[in-house]
C-alpha cells in the first residue's frame, strides 16, 4: 500500500516525540554534550546564566506587543515557531541545570505541585 504505512510511523514517530519524558530530554542534552565535549561547560552557574539568557531572549518576543490573548491568534506562524524555539531553550537548560544539581526535575515538580494545594486549597463551592 502506498503512503498507508508511512503515514502511520509518522504518526507514531509524532506521539512519542510528543510523549517525551523530561528524563529522556535530560538524556538527550547529555550526549548532546558529551558528543561536542561540552560537559566541562556545563556547571551548574553556567546553565544558570545561560537559562535566564534565554528568559530574555523569550521575554524580547513579548516585548511592546502590549497584552497578548490566549492562543496567541493573529501572530505570524514565524513568530510562533520562534516562541516554541525560546521556550524549549528555557526548558532546555533547566532540565540539564537539574541534572547537573542532581536533582530530579519529574519528582520535585510532582511533590512541588502537592504541596502547592496543600498552601493553597481549592475553591470551596
Ligand atoms: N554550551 C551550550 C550551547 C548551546 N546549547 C544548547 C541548549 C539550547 O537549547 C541551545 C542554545 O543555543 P544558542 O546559544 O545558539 O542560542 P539560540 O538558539 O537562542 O541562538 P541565538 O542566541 O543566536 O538566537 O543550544 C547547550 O546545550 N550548551
Amino acid at each position: 500500500m502506498v503512503g498507508g504505512g508511512g503515514g502511520e510511523e509518522k504518526a507514531v514517530e509524532e506521539r512519542s516525540i510528543m510523549d517525551i519524558s523530561l528524563k529522556d530530554l535530560s538524556k538527550k542534552l547529555e550526549e548532546f554534550a558529551k558528543a561536542r565535549d561540552w560537559e566541562k561547560y556545563h556547571s551548574p552557574r553556567n546553565l544558570l546564566l545561560a537559562m535566564v539568557g534565554e528568559v530574555g531572549e523569550l521575554s524580547e518576543i513579548f516585548q511592546w506587543r502590549g497584552e497578548v490573548d490566549k492562543g496567541l491568534p493573529n501572530w505570524e506562524e514565524s513568530d510562533r515557531e520562534h516562541l516554541g524555539e525560546e521556550l524549549s531553550d528555557v526548558l532546555l537548560y533547566l532540565i540539564r541545570l537539574a541534572d547537573i544539581c542532581g536533582i530530579d526535575l519529574g519528582d520535585a515538580a510532582t511533590k512541588k505541585i502537592v504541596k502547592n494545594a496543600i498552601k493553597y486549597p481549592p475553591k470551596v463551592t
